[in-house]
């Protein structure tokens, strides 16, 4: 039997978290683990109960819901050895994909985490990004961006209407109106980067936004990150090069290169073009640049 925090995120899957987040409950209950439901209002209440209780004692830590509660988990766990279990029940899932982990299937994540109880975690890498100069204290496990893409993720955020994936089409469409290349310089373990820029994404994983292979070869326990640069696009360009995404073919375009590296240091360069928008991870808003990012290797223990 094991003592097991739970934090739900309602919200998560167009509402389906709820109801994901009730069975996940009586599975592990009927199990006969002790289940602690450290769920809060906002995400902000959820964490503080969470690390609340890690300090008290936990044997592991179960997050249901989407990349919005990984990141939340992530930020709780990493670094302390504590595991955590992960329900997917997002719209996207893009992190419990990168890990192959049941998604939309609640009793199938289940076992995968009782799984991971019995035989022990897996040991993956994690992110710490922050300011430069400064302890970061912020995580991530999937993808930072502070590109064009994180425009529209802002864009989308600030628009109350209309629902779920047509929100993102309407905050591409007026990012994209007035889309010019970024300035920017990322300085890496080899070499710096100065250009204009679409997109800058540094991978611990390779899916982001619910499916866009953004770094088809990133692995999630190399020590390393896979930074996508992908140069100045004009509009008609980012338009054409998208679908390909999904696929990963992005990756052939003269335009596009991926350097793997230990860190980086991400500058906006006033120079080469307008500011970058503000970075966001596990689809979470970061804050704006210069941040650095470091992977901490096999920092995140994962019940699977
Ligand atoms: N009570 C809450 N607990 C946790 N998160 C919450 C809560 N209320 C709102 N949220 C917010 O819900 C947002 C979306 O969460 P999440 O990512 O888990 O689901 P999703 O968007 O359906 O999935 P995905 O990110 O995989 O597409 C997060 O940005 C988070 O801040």
């Amino acid at each position: 039997m094991s003592h097991l925090g739970l934090v739900v995120n309602p919200t998560a899957g167009k509402g389906r978290g709820t109801t994901a987040g009730r069975r996940v409950h009586e599975l592990l209950r009927a199990r006969g683990h002790r289940v602690e439901d450290l769920s809060g209002p906002t995400l902000e209440q959820a964490t503080d109960r969470a690390r609340a209780a890690a300090l008290e004692g936990l044997d592991g830590l179960v997050v249901v819901g989407g990349d919005g509660v990984v990141h939340l988990g992530v930020n709780v766990v990493a670094g302390t050895g504590l595991p955590l279990g992960i329900v997917a029940a997002g719209t996207g899932n893009d992190i419990a994909r990168s890990l192959g982990l049941p998604r939309g299937d609640v009793d199938a994540a289940v076992a995968a985490l009782e799984h991971g109880l019995g035989e022990g975690p897996r040991r993956v890498d994690a992110v710490r990004v922050g300011e430069p100069g400064r302890a970061a204290r912020e995580w991530f496990a999937g993808v930072l961006s502070c590109g064009f893409d994180a425009a529209i993720n802002a864009r989308a955020n600030e628009m109350s209407w209309p629902k779920g994936s047509a929100r993102y089409v309407r905050a591409l469409a007026s990012e994209l109106a007035g889309f010019r290349p970024y300035g920017y310089r990322v300085t890496l373990d080899e070499g710096v980067w100065e250009e204009p820029g679409t997109l800058v994404a540094a991978a611990n994983v390779p899916w982001i936004g619910g499916g866009l292979k953004i770094a088809p070869d990133a692995a999630v326990d190399d020590g390393l990150l896979d930074v996508v640069l992908a140069g100045p696009f004009t509009r008609g360009g980012v338009v054409r090069i998208f679908p390909g995404i999904y696929r990963g073919r992005h990756i052939g375009h003269p335009a596009v290169e991926v350097r793997r590296s230990r860190s980086l240091l991400i500058e906006p360069l006033e120079s080469e073009g307008p500011h970058p928008p503000v970075a966001f991870a596990d689809g979470e808003r970061i804050g704006p640049l210069p941040l650095h990012a470091q992977v901490d290797p096999g920092a995140l223990s994962v019940l699977c």
